[in-house]
């Protein structure tokens, strides 16, 4: 998958690597108890995993997938930017987001990634409504995003099964993901910042995802996840045939937050002169599910994922005023503090 960045990052401010355990797919198909009691302890202690899809029959196609996706990237993000914008987002499900919308991970910087997104209703819309350059890749977004989709309903399957729930209360069921669910593939490409301006524009700030599970792929250095144990932030390595998952707020919230999710950001690897670039696909229940938030509140999942992304938008200093931005993770902090 890729050219493989195999090498470490430079060690800036002995930023250690992560030692994240790794959960064998064709185990969980198989329905392997032992694999999917790991998965349960993984998803209660860590959050935060690799999904080792090699022994998988799909694997080649799931890697073959993610190969079309990266250079389908490397064409569409290197256009001029007012070509790009002819496909802004007008939501926050379909459509291309400019660097410098949201916060960046230091205090008065804003972030340094475009993205694309590509949902499972914007796919099924009527070509019209669709941006061109999805329309010219049709099939292998949709054929994707059903792929991605299936990964993570079989760990919510097995995360279910694992936990002993009754029929009812199974996570799958809240994640139909038909037309009413927020459930997204995100394409994005972090432009290479050079250090004089990166006080201005750098990285992805820190956060929990607002979704049940995402699959990630990237072959580049760049992520770092907060360790549940030592509570620094840590390199997560890119591991050819992995995806990277993490269990994101709502499915915390659905499992009366037995289930953690873990806090993480994207900062610049130090001598790092390429673009970088990630696909993740973030599964979310349906818009009419609803759960207790980081607040205390009773709220449906649509609204969890709105109001979190208007919260991305403000400044660091309104985002410490609030849980949401690490979905309770870190406490609020009083303005003016
Ligand atoms: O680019 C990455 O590696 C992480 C992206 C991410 O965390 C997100 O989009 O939620
Ligand atoms: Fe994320």
């Amino acid at each position: 998958m890729g050219s493989f960045g195999t090498s470490l990052p430079g060690l800036a401010g002995n930023v250690p690597v992560a030692t994240l355990p790794t959960i064998n797919y064709r185990l969980l198909l198989n329905c392997d108890e032992a694999e999917m009691a790991k998965l349960l302890s993984v998803s209660i202690r860590e959050g935060f995993f690799y999904l080792d899809l090699e022994d998988e029959d799909v694997s080649q196609t799931t890697c073959g997938y993610i190969d079309q996706i990266y250079n389908f990237m490397r064409t569409w993000f290197n256009q001029d930017l007012e070509i790009k914008l002819q496909d802004l987002q007008s939501n926050y499900t379909d459509g291309y987001k400019a660097t410098g919308f949201f916060a960046g991970p230091y205090d008065g910087t804003r972030d340094a990634y475009e993205s694309l997104k590509v949902s499972h209703k914007g796919i099924k819309a009527p070509e019209a409504s669709v941006p061109a350059a999805i329309q010219s890749e049709r099939a292998l977004f949709e054929a994707y995003l059903t792929r991605a989709n299936s990964i993570a309903r079989q760990l919510l399957s097995a995360l279910s099964t694992a936990s002993g729930l009754p029929p009812a209360e199974r996570f799958e069921n809240f994640h139909q993901t038909s037309e009413d669910s927020n459930s997204v593939l995100v394409l994005l490409r972090y432009p290479y910042v050079p250090p004089a301006e990166q006080s201005k524009t750098v990285g992805h700030n820190k956060h929990t995802d607002i979704g049940s599970i995402t699959v990630l792929f990237t072959d580049q250095w760049g992520l770092q996840v907060m360790a549940a144990d030592s509570q620094q932030w840590q390199w997560v390595a890119p591991r050819r045939n992995c995806a990277i998952i993490n269990v994101g707020d709502s499915l915390r919230f659905l499992s009366q937050k037995k289930l953690k999710s873990c806090l993480h950001r994207v900062v610049p690897v130090d001598g790092q002169t390429s673009d970088r670039y990630t696909i993740a696909y973030f599964l979310r229940p349906d818009n009419r599910v609803s759960f207790i938030d980081s607040n205390g509140a009773h709220v449906t999942a649509q609204h969890w994922h709105d109001v979190k992304y208007e919260v991305f938008r403000a400044t660091q200093e309104e985002q410490r005023r609030d849980t949401i931005l690490t979905g309770g993770l870190e406490p609020a902090v009083a303005s003016g503090v």
